[in-house]
């Protein structure tokens, strides 16, 4: 067994781990990053990157198949589904590639392959090669998709998102269990690209969607599209010789459907479990997560320091990264700690419509307001810009505090949601009023024009601003 002595042992070369490891190398030399399986990130091996490649092709077909209503003619639409995943896969590696490069430049010294485990507060095991002594720690070690055990009856024919990106074809179909995020974008990226998709729920939810009025919304929309049950229950999942048999409940009736192929996007679960963390030495809740500080990332008062998806706290990439540089600086500057800054809470699941939050969920002003808040609204059925793109579907809702007038939330489910929810959430954390949002300059014909009319209208139902006018004649048609 190989012995090494460092300052600062960081287990997981994902983008937190990595984003650790650069701000921790500015400051020692004694500094080691461990990956136990392979260099290139979820984000770009199998996370962000190829589901948006999978989502921009889809995103493609549909164009070309709605392009009639615009009096264009495309003809027939022949997807390839070989060439589709060609290039998924093609583009893929080209993000992955310089992730790896940029792993492979790092001192040799400064990295370790090896699935790691804690020996005790100060000591790793990694592989069964090396024991790494370290005075601090980041654990940065990701998620991994969670399968209920009924899934597991699907066999060869059980698949995660990892799979996917894989491919050399489109299969003819495909049951996705769990409308979450990863559900929703890939089971409607499969349908528009012609797989048959059947997407299924237990709770009712779509997208992560709090607000129950744009839940309702985007459920309608997205059942309008392709075989969506939100609420049901699983009875069985067979192998058979046709694919994998699915039998559910919903509405009180049993239905029985055959598929290529199961996807399980059911969640993700933490990869804490097999890291021994029980001899860490620090304080666990009753599910075994680490207790820890999400301002400076320190578990309790240790040495010990969490960071990215295996927290939990926020499973996004910017938060990833975030995270992996306040822990990183604290872990360099140890035993001397300080919080770094939070940003405001940002969400975009890109899906067709795409949706979008900020800041806080209605139920969380709810309860920071205590109940003192208002909601402004727009729909986008009739906005002047989508309107004449034909995205003319969705809802705006926007969350301001009575009293202040401070703006404190919103979601949306409709077009060009990734943009909007940048502008909102950058007013949010600059602590802006719904008032002086509204000095801000909005452009003509735009989508922003729709989230003006819904700031209008909070401002309103804040008694801060006057009843909007019908038509807006100071805003030119079609607001
Ligand atoms: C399909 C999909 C789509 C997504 N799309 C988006 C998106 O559009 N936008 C967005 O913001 N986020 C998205 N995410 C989430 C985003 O990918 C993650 O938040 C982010 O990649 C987390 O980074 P991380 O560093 O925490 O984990 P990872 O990148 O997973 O890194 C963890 C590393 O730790 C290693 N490891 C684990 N256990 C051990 C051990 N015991 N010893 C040594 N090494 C270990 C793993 O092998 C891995 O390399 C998506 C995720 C998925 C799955
Ligand atoms: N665009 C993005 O930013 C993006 C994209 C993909 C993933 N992500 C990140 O990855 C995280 C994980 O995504 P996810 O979609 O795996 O998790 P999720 O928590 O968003 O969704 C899981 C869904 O599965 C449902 N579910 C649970 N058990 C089920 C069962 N037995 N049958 C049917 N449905 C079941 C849940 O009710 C929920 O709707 C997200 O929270 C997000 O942080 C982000």
């Amino acid at each position: 067994m190989n012995k090494r002595d460092v300052d600062v042992a960081i287990i997981g070369a994902g983008t937190a781990g990595m984003v650790a490891y650069q701000r921790v190398a500015k400051k020692t030399d004694r500094v080691v990053l461990i990956e136990g399986e392979q260099y290139g990130t979820t984000c770009a091996r199998v996370g962000c990157m190829p589901s948006k490649l999978l989502i921009a092709a889809a995103e493609r077909a549909h164009d070309l198949k709605s392009a009639g209503d615009f009096g264009v003619l495309a003809g027939d639409v022949r997807i390839d589904g070989r060439l589709v995943m060609q290039r998924v896969r093609a583009e893929r590696d080209k993000f992955v590639a310089p992730v790896v490069r940029s792993m492979e430049k790092l001192p040799e010294e400064h990295r370790l392959m090896g699935h790691a485990r804690f020996l005790d507060a100060h000591r790793l095991e990694v592989g069964d090669h090396t024991e790494v002594r370290a005075d601090r720690i980041i654990i940065a070690t990701g998620s991994r998709p969670n399968i209920p055990g009924i899934f597991k009856e699907a066999r060869d024919r059980l698949i995660v998102n990892d799979d996917i990106f894989d491919w050399q074809d489109l299969p003819d179909s495909v049951a996705v269990f769990g409308p979450g995020v990863i559900g929703l974008e890939l089971g409607q990226a499969l349908s528009r690209l012609g797989v048959k998709v059947h997407l299924f729920g237990v709770s009712g939810g779509i997208g992560g969607l709090r607000d129950e009025k744009i839940r309702d919304y985007a459920l309608k929309t997205f059942s309008e599209e392709f075989a969506f049950s939100p609420k049901t229950e699983t009875r069985r999942v067979e192998r058979t010789d046709g694919g994998v048999q699915i039998t559910w409940l919903e509405d009180g009736k049993e239905h029985q459907e055959t598929f290529d192929y199961l996807l399980a996007a059911t969640g993700r679960r933490p990869n804490i479990d097999n890291l021994d963390i029980q001899n860490a030495g620090i304080e666990l809740d009753d599910r075994g997560m680490p207790e820890f500080d999400p301002y400076t990332l320190r578990c309790g008062d240790s040495h010990i320091f969490i960071v990215g998806d295996v927290n939990n706290h926020r499973p996004l990439l910017h938060e990833a990264a975030d995270e992996g540089r306040i822990a990183g600086d604290n872990a360099a500057a140890y035993p001397e700690v300080q919080t770094g800054l939070r940003k405001t809470p940002l969400a975009v699941v890109f899906s067709d419509p795409q949706i979008a939050s900020v800041g806080l969920t209605i139920h969380q002003v709810d309860e920071k307001c205590r109940g003192c808040f208002a909601v402004g609204e727009v729909s986008f059925e009739n906005q002047g810009r989508s309107k004449v793109i034909g995205k003319n579907r969705g809802l705006l809702r926007v969350y301001g505090e009575h009293g202040s007038g401070l703006f404190m939330g919103a979601e949306m489910f409709g077009p060009a949601a990734e943009h909007i929810a940048h502008l909102l959430a950058w007013c949010a954390q600059k602590r802006m009023t719904v008032s002086d949002m509204l000095e801000m300059p909005f452009y003509h014909p735009v989508i922003e024009e729709g989230l003006r009319s819904a700031l209008k209208d909070l401002n309103r139902n804040l008694k801060l601003g006057p009843e909007p006018a019908e038509g807006c004649m100071d805003c030119g048609p079609g607001v």
